[in-house]
């Protein structure tokens, strides 16, 4: 499983100057490599390239030699740092789960989700448990890579140790490829075997 980046460049609409430029990644799934980079380097945007959340830049981006599909599942799933901003506020939890797959009690429990947190709305679940529904909703079983964005930012440093175990545990038995995008340099050196530092070209 090959994930390859090759002369990424970008550019928001509104920006006067480029956030990446002539970026250059191969991540495979044999190693668990850790995105690192100042606030404002653009980690974020270049997350949402690699898992095709964005149309236009220059450059491109293949799975295994392919381009990522246009429509449909995404291969390379984005476990994003706002998971509140991506689910649907009408749908209850149950629904926001099962949009992406059907997950066995067994993980609901490893994942430390309570049953009655499925039928509440994600305006009443906490930063935190949220999250643990945004990290098992990328886990489909159709999932070739997964990038998480800064996606335990909301947990204690317990619980944030729990849930990648429980992750990584998952992304091991099935050969996913796992990127993890943290400021925390300790998380980074703990678990990955590699890291990637992006440099801000707006920056001093
Ligand atoms: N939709 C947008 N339109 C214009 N500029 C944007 C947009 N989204 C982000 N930016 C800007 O692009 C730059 C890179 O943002 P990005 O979120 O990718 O950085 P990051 O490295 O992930 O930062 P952090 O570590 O603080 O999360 C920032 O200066 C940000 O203000």
């Amino acid at each position: 499983m090959e994930l390859k980046a090759t002369n990424i460049s970008f550019k928001y609409p509104s920006a006067k100057k480029y956030q990446l430029k002539d970026v250059n990644l191969e991540l495979d799934n044999k190693k668990i490599i850790g995105l690192i980079g100042d606030s404002g380097s653009g980690k974020s945007t270049l997350c949402k390239i690699l898992s095709g959340y964005v149309d236009k830049y220059e450059g491109s981006v293949t799975l295994d030699g392919q381009p990522l599909p246009k429509k449909g599942f995404k291969p390379v799933q984005l476990i994003y740092q706002h998971p509140e901003k991506v689910m649907n506020p009408k749908w209850k939890m149950k629904q926001v789960l099962e949009e992406s797959w059907e997950v066995p009690d067994d993980i609901l429990s490893e994942f430390g989700i309570q049953k009655s947190w499925l039928t509440r709305f994600p305006q009443e679940l906490s930063g935190g448990e949220l999250q643990r529904f945004s990290v098992l909703r990328s886990l489909n079983p159709k999932t070739k890579f997964i990038i998480a964005d800064e996606m335990t930012t909301m947990l204690d440093a317990i619980t944030q140790v729990q849930i990648l175990d429980s992750v990584l545990k998952i992304v091991k038995e099935r050969n996913m490829g796992f990127l993890l995008v943290s400021h925390d340099m300790d998380l980074i050196n703990t678990i990955c075997d590699d890291k990637i530092y992006l440099k801000d070209i707006n920056g001093a």
